[in-house]
């Protein structure tokens, strides 16, 4: 499958063109930074510490996507619905990993999907991925005596809060007890907040040092807590599952998919 990297010189760009250059039955097509980026005209083997890979990094995706089948993108939210659009008029596939999109960039998702292939998730680890299963069942299984809190502590790089991974934990956890979660969310909690409203799920955000990604579910209940964690230690792990989505999706039917399709859960 040949593949495309969108943001080849972020973090996970240049962890992606790894992943496409170890997958089997996947070259490198292309890699696009932004306008003025630095990383223009190298080569994207070189930018992520391989040997040169024959592709030069480029700020032009039309020509890029055109020619490939799919597309990997780790970015930011404004990137992420524009290239939403390209990748639909190629009729490619297009891996979304960016966290922090609004309703409506949701929206420009899922009309792009009318024609592309998309799979989208906050966290595309197999491991994330069969916590969130554990946590929908173990908050279908408990009451509201059971208080959920979700704690998730990243690198101090990231600019979206709380982590797309905590939203998807706390959605999972929201589905277990056949609530919404924009009903019983709260992010924020700062001088008097008054007591604890039964139902709530709570989100706590910490931000330091280079921490690849820390996520715990904690079900607070009468004399007892359980927690389910997940502690990300090396960002290979989403570069892996991306690729694994992208060649999971290239047969498929236009649409917008989720992990837990690629992963059968
Ligand atoms: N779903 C998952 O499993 C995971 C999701 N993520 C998410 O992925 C996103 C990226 O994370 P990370 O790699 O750490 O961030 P970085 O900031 O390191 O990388 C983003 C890259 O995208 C580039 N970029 C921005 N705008 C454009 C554009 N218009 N065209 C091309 N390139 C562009 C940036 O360039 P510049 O810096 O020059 O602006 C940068 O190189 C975040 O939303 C993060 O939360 C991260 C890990 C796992
Ligand atoms: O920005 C990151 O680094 C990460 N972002 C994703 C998120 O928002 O949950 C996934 C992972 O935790 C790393």
């Amino acid at each position: 499958m040949r593949l495309v990297v969108v943001g080849a010189d972020g973090r996970m760009g240049r962890m992606l063109i790894r992943a496409v250059a170890e997958a089997e039955g996947c070259t490198l097509a292309g890699a696009i930074e932004r306008e003025g980026s630095a990383a223009l005209g190298q080569d994207a083997g070189t930018l992520a510490g391989l040997p040169p890979l024959g592709v030069n990094v480029t700020d032009d995706p039309l020509p890029v996507f055109a020619a490939a089948e799919g597309v990997l993108d780790f970015t930011t939210p404004a990137a992420t619905t524009h290239f939403a659009e390209l990748a639909a008029q190629a009729r490619i596939v297009h891996v979304v990993g960016t966290t922090g999109l609004s309703e409506a960039d949701l929206a420009r998702l899922e009309a792009a999907a009318h024609h592309a292939r998309i799979v989208r998730s906050g966290n595309m680890s197999l491991g994330v991925n069969l916590v969130a299963g554990l946590v929908r069942k173990v908050a279908a299984a408990l009451g509201t005596e059971f208080d959920i809190e979700i704690v998730e502590m990243h690198h101090r790089m990231k600019v979206d809060a709380p982590s797309g991974t905590a939203l998807l934990l706390g959605e999972a956890a929201a589905e277990g007890r056949g609530v919404s979660l924009p009903d019983v969310r709260v992010s924020t909690r700062d001088g008097h907040t008054g007591a604890r409203r039964p139902g709530d799920i709570g989100f706590a955000t910490l931000r330091g040092g280079t921490v690849v990604g820390d996520h715990s579910v904690t079900f607070a209940g009468p004399g007892e807590r359980i927690t389910l964690s997940h502690h990300a230690e090396d960002r290979a792990i989403f570069a892996r599952g991306a690729v694994r989505a992208a060649l999971w999706a290239f047969p498929k039917r236009p649409g917008l998919y989720g992990m837990t399709d690629v992963l059968g859960l």
